[in-house]
């Protein structure tokens, strides 16, 4: 009995100690990859502005007007208001040592411009544009919709959306990193 006692004794202090070895060969292999990483990969990050303007208003349709007022404030106004909007997206990745390029800034604009500007510039928020419909018109839904309209587009082109921001005012912005 006390044999055996010793015996599982022993056992779990080994095991404590492969397990010890174990974690510590793990952080030792995740450090040597961050090392190489930071030394090799050279991850660099591009940005392409555009300006449109939308109308919309920020209100619940289940929320009677007082509620929606009380919530939102002049934003909720029924019929309506404007914002100069800026969105900024930025993507990274690795430079092409061919073209010096992590992603062609014309295209990235034309990307842009075909699925996102062309349908909200000049538009209602609430009314005209496919991928707000059934959400409120905030900034912080328009980020989140525009990387989810974005992101496949840049990731055929090999480099990674990394964030979308978007001024609503001069004063007020979003930035989304998916
Ligand atoms: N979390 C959010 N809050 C608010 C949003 C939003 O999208 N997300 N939007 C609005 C209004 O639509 C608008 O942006 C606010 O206008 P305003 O208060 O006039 O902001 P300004 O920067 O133009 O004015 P200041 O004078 O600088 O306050 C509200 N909230």
């Amino acid at each position: 009995m006390e044999t055996d006692n010793c015996f599982s004794k022993k056992n779990s202090i080994l095991n404590f100690f492969v397990s010890v070895y174990l974690r510590l060969s793990n952080l030792c292999l995740s450090t040597l990859y961050c090392i190489f990483a930071f030394y090799f990969e050279k991850m660099i990050y591009i940005t392409r502005r555009e300006s449109f303007n939308a109308a919309h208003k920020l209100a619940r349709p289940d929320w009677t007007e007082d509620e929606n007022t009380a919530v939102f404030g002049k934003c909720a106004n029924p019929n309506w208001h404007g914002h100069n909007y800026q969105l900024y997206v930025t993507v990274k990745g690795e430079v092409n040592p061919e073209t010096g390029f992590l992603v062609d800034l014309k295209w990235l604009k034309q990307v842009i411009n075909t699925h996102v500007i062309d349908k909200v510039d000049h538009r209602n928020l609430n009314l005209d544009v496919d991928f707000m419909k059934g959400k409120l018109a905030s900034t912080e839904n328009l980020a989140i919709a525009v990387w989810d309209i974005l992101k496949p587009h840049v990731n055929e082109s090999g480099a990674e959306l990394h964030c979308i921001k978007i001024y609503e005012t001069d004063n007020n912005y979003v930035e989304y990193f998916g």
